[in-house]
C-alpha cells in the first residue's frame, strides 16, 4: 500500500510515497526523478533549489549543493523531519491588465507575497486535510476556538449554479462585509484578491485544504481560476449575513474599525 505524502514548495506539488520516493511532481517546468530516501530535516533543500529570488524552484539532484541565499527565501512549505509541513498559500501582486480574470495575472517579473504580509493585513490561513472534513479534529478545533457554528457548502462551476454569471460577477466586484469572510476550499481552486495597506491587489490562490479568513472591512473580491471549479465550505458566527458593500465604503463602521486595527498594529495605511 502506498501512503501519499504531499509536499508543497513554492507552488510545486511533490507527491511521495511512504518511503519518500517521488511519485509525481507537478507544476514544475522540469521533471524530477529521485528515489533517494529522505534522511531528515533539510533533504528538500538538497533536492530543490530556487532558480531565482522570486521563489521559483528548479529541481536538482540530491548531489546539488544548497545555495546560500535559500535561507532568505520564504518557502511555501518547510519540511520537518516529522513531515509536518508549515504551509502558506501562494500569493502575488497582480498586473492590472484587462485580460481574463481567471488568468493568474502575474507581474513581470513575478512578485510573490509572504504569509507574514498577509497576516499583517489581518488575513488568517490554515492548511487542513480536506478529505474527511466531517470528522476533522483540526477543523473542529478552529470552529470551536473561533465560534464558527454555522456551516454550508458552495460549489461553483458553470451549469451547476443558478444565476452563475451574475454570482461570479458580484463576487469579483470589490466589496467589504460587516463580518469575517471564512472560506475553506474542499476541492478545486480559485483566487481571493485582497487589497493591502497601500491599496495594491494581492492575489491569494486557494486550493484544496486551504482555509482563509478575511477580516471584516477588508476590500476583496473572488474569481474562479482556469480550472473553473471550486467547492468551498462557508463558515460563520451565528446566523450568516452575506451582504456585500461595494467600494467605496470608507464610512462603513466595519471599514473604519478595520483601518483603526491596522493603524494600531503599526501598519501605515495609505489614505484612499
Ligand atoms: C465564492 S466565495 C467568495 C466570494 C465573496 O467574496 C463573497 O462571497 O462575499
Ligand atoms: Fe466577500
Ligand atoms: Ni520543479
Amino acid at each position: 500500500m502506498w501512503t501519499k505524502v504531499i509536499f508543497h514548495l513554492y507552488g510545486h506539488r511533490l507527491v511521495k510515497d511512504e518511503h519518500h520516493k517521488l511519485i509525481r511532481h507537478t507544476r514544475g517546468s522540469r521533471s524530477f526523478v529521485a528515489t533517494n530516501k529522505i534522511q531528515g530535516r533539510g533533504i528538500m533543500w538538497n533536492r530543490i533549489y530556487p532558480s531565482n529570488k522570486y521563489g521559483m524552484v528548479g529541481c536538482g539532484s540530491i548531489h546539488h549543493p544548497q545555495p546560500k541565499d535559500l535561507r532568505n527565501l520564504e518557502p511555501r512549505t518547510l519540511i520537518s523531519h516529522q513531515q509536518i509541513p508549515v504551509m502558506a498559500p501562494e500569493a502575488w501582486l497582480i498586473d492590472e491588465s484587462d485580460e481574463d480574470q481567471r488568468l493568474p495575472h502575474h507581474r513581470n517579473p513575478k512578485e510573490f507575497v509572504s504569509l507574514s504580509k498577509l497576516q499583517e493585513i489581518g488575513v488568517l490561513y490554515w492548511h487542513l486535510d480536506p478529505k474527511n472534513y466531517e470528522s476533522s479534529e483540526e477543523l473542529k478545533k478552529i470552529r470551536e476556538d473561533r465560534g464558527y457554528n454555522y456551516m454550508d457548502l458552495l460549489e461553483l462551476c458553470p451549469g451547476k449554479v443558478e444565476n452563475y454569471e451574475e454570482k461570479l460577477k458580484n463576487f469579483y466586484r470589490e466589496h467589504i462585509h460587516a463580518d469575517e469572510e471564512i472560506r475553506y476550499c474542499l476541492e478545486g481552486s480559485g483566487y481571493f484578491d485582497v487589497r493591502d495597506k497601500d491599496d495594491t491587489w494581492i492575489r491569494i490562490w486557494i486550493k484544496e485544504g486551504d482555509m482563509i479568513v478575511l477580516p471584516a472591512g477588508i476590500y476583496h473580491r473572488f474569481t474562479l481560476d482556469t480550472s473553473n471549479y471550486v467547492k468551498l465550505m462557508r463558515l460563520f458566527i451565528g446566523e450568516p449575513v452575506w451582504a456585500a458593500y461595494n467600494r467605496p465604503q470608507e464610512d462603513h463602521p466595519a471599514r473604519q474599525v478595520y483601518i483603526k486595527t491596522l493603524e494600531s498594529s503599526g501598519v501605515a495605511v495609505k489614505a484612499h
